[in-house]
């Protein structure tokens, strides 16, 4: 499968470049970054650490995508909405990574995916699609005097919180207690925000250091606490999970899937 990756510079995209390098029957076509960035004309497998490859970064993202079959994307939300369009344009699987996305961005990759397979996730894991598989069943067992929180810790260059992982996190829960994750959320405690309203659920956001992921959903109840958590160890396995999106993407019918979707957890 041809592959462009965008943001190939990244943390992630020079991670995708290499996961794209060690899967079979996969390569890749292209690399693409913003124009003015510093990694325009440099190559792409050298800048992840490989033997250089002759993919040189470009920032013409339509003609690398119309030579393509699908785009790793993990940006910043107002690029990945225009590579949502570019790739709807071309018709190919468009693989959206990235996070901090708000209602404006979401509903143009809903009108994007009408023309093309798009698969978005806040984590593209294993694990943290069974969590939230896991999540969703244990809200659904457990009623509101049982209090949710999600605690997740990143590296000190994030620059969205809560991150993507929570914010599916707390969709599951909210899903499992048939809520609007919307109006139960609370985000942001500081100063007299008074006790605790049932019902809600909680999210608290750290940055430091070199974290890759960590993420814990709490379930405090009277006198005992539940606690699930995955960590992160590798941002390869981000990379290999989109890699496999793509390939699961290649020939489907257009729409918006999960990653859930990729890996059959629906039934769970
Ligand atoms: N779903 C998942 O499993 C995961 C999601 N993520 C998400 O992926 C996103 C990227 O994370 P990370 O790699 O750490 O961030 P980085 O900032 O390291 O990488 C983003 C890259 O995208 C580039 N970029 C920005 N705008 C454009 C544009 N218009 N055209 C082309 N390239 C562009 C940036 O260039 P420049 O720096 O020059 O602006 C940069 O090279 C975040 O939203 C993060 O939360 C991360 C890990 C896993
Ligand atoms: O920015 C990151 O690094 C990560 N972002 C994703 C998120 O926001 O949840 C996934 C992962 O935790 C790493």
């Amino acid at each position: 499968m041809r592959l462009v990756v965008v943001g190939a510079a990244g943390r992630m995209g020079r991670t995708l470049v290499k996961a794209i390098h060690d899967t079979q029957g996969c390569v890749l076509s292209a690399a693409i970054e913003r124009p003015g960035s510093p990694a325009l004309g440099q190559d792409a497998a050298v800048l992840a650490g490989l033997p250089a490859s002759g993919i040189l970064v470009s920032n013409d993202a339509l003609a690398a995508f119309v030579e393509a079959e699908g785009v790793l994307d993990f940006t910043t939300p107002e690029a990945t909405v225009a590579f949502a369009g570019l790739a709807a344009q071309a018709r190919i699987v468009h693989v959206a990574g990235t996070t901090g996305m708000e209602p404006q961005h979401l509903a143009k990759l809903e009108a994007a995916s009408r023309h093309a397979a798009i698969i978005r996730s806040g984590n593209m894991s294993l694990g943290v699609n069974l969590l939230a598989a896991m999540v969703r069943k244990v809200a659904a067992t457990l009623g509101t005097d049982w209090d949710i929180e999600i605690v997740e810790m990143h590296h000190r260059q994030k620059v969205d919180a809560p991150s993507g992982t929570a914010v599916l996190l707390g969709e599951a829960a909210a899903q499992g207690r048939a809520v609007d994750l919307a109006e139960a959320r609370v985000a942001v405690r500081d100063g007299q925000v008074g006790a605790r309203q049932p019902g809600t659920i909680g999210f608290a956001a750290l940055r430091g250091g070199t974290v890759i992921g960590d993420h814990k959903v709490i379930f405090a109840g009277a006198g005992e606490r539940l606690e699930l958590a995955h960590v992160a160890e590798d941002r390869s396995l981000f990379a290999q999970g989109a890699v496999k999106a793509a390939l699961w993407g290649r020939g489907r019918k257009p729409g918006l899937y999960s990653m859930a979707d990729v890996l059959g957890l629906d039934k769970f």
